[in-house]
């Protein structure tokens, strides 16, 4: 099977709308019913009102209970990270998995003030890191090549790296998770990210090319560069949008597209980060639109290029904290909101059971 073949499989495993059609307008009927039957104006919870509907019908019930979540960072190192493209040095991406395994990073602070099981995939870190049990081995490569000189992944990496998100969501659901919460670790990643989505967009890199972990002006010209030159290097032979995934991906980014495939053929949201999991959620889209059914941007943070994807995508953000860390950071501050919005619609007595007069 082409690596095509293979992903059009996985597509057409995605619900078709136009069959789920009646089973949407049931459950968006009966969430709306049991909203509006809660002691408050109708309405009177905004978007969180909006964020249960949401959950319903990209789980595709109306019933479902208060949700456990898991949040999965992918992480893998960058051939890109050799040509100056990021303020830290490539070294900082296992260095970060291991303070990962140790608890010790922001991402693992608020999974556990939030209650989320964390999960740290090693999809291609330059070095050995068996050592680490609580670290799942999806090791695809070293890293990535280069993407200036050649494409960074190639297609039977890329299928690899597709298959390990694809198959995490299916498992996460079987084991009845509630939800998956994006997020990534690789020294470079913004790099990529820019590009692919300056690519998928068609929009001059400097419209969606942020400064990353901090580069200096000289840094980010340099960044920007890179990124055209890698455009016009890959351009002529490209065609498809999986094809710019192999030509200036990462394995981390291939990953969570998977995921996204996955979770979307199974009915697990998914909740966003930064603008690398939302570049891989472009990628996830222009593949198979429908999985923007089971999307929630968690927020918008401060890369120009995260902005222009969302609102490409049509995805409202939940937050607004001017965020730029990923490791999945901002997703799980969202997923808070969604789960007080979840108990809220458990939670509150309706009208009828606490003796409170409707609207006149
Ligand atoms: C200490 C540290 C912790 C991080 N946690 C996430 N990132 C973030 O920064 C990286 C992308 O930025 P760039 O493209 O500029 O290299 C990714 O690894 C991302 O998750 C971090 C970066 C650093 C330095
Ligand atoms: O928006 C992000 O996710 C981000 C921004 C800078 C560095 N790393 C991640």
């Amino acid at each position: 099977m082409t690596i095509f073949e293979q992903v059009d499989l996985w597509a057409s495993r995605v619900p078709i709308d136009e069959e789920r059609a009646h089973e949407r307008k049931e459950i968006s009927r009966e969430i709306l019913c049991r909203l509006n039957s809660l002691t408050k104006p109708q309405g009177s919870l905004g978007r969180l009102e909006d964020l249960v509907l949401w959950y319903g019908l990209a789980c595709g019930q109306s019933l479902f209970p208060d949700p456990g979540g898991v949040v999965c960072v992918f992480a893998s190192d960058h051939g890109i990270a050799m040509s100056g493209v990021s303020a830290f040095p490539q070294v900082v991406t296992v260095e970060m998995v291991k303070n990962f395994a140790n608890g010790g990073a922001a991402v693992n602070v608020l999974a556990r003030q939030a209650g989320l099981e964390l999960m740290v995939l090693d999809m291609g870190v330059n070095a050995d890191l068996s050592f680490l049990p609580s670290v799942v081995n999806a090791k695809v490569a070293y890293g990535t090549q280069n993407f200036l000189t050649q494409r960074a992944i190639s297609p039977s990496e890329m299928v690899q790296a597709m298959k390990t998100g694809f198959d995490l969501s299916v498992k996460l659901k079987v084991q009845g998770k509630g939800f998956l919460v994006l997020g990534e670790m690789g020294i470079g990643n913004t790099t990529s990210a820019s590009a692919l989505i300056s690519a998928l967009l068609e929009l001059p890199p400097v419209l969606v090319t942020g400064r990353g972990t901090g580069l200096d002006d000289r840094g980010y010209r340099k960044k920007l560069e890179v990124i055209e030159q890698a455009l016009s290097l890959h351009g002529p032979t490209i065609s498809f949008p999986l094809e710019w995934g192999m030509a200036v991906g990462g394995f981390e980014i291939a990953a969570m597209a998977g995921a996204i495939l996955g979770a979307s053929t199974v009915g697990l949201p998914v909740i966003l980060d930064g603008v690398i999991t939302s570049a891989s959620a472009l990628l996830a889209w222009r593949i198979c639109p429908r999985v923007k059914h089971f999307l929630l941007a968690g927020h918008v943070g401060h890369e120009i290029g995260h902005k222009a994807v969302l609102e490409h995508m049509g995805l409202t953000p939940v937050l607004d904290l001017d965020l730029r860390l990923g490791e999945g950071t901002g997703g799980v501050l969202a997923s808070q909101l969604l789960k007080s919005a979840i108990c809220l619609f458990h939670q509150m007595a309706t009208f009828e059971e606490a003796s409170v007069s409707g609207k006149i």
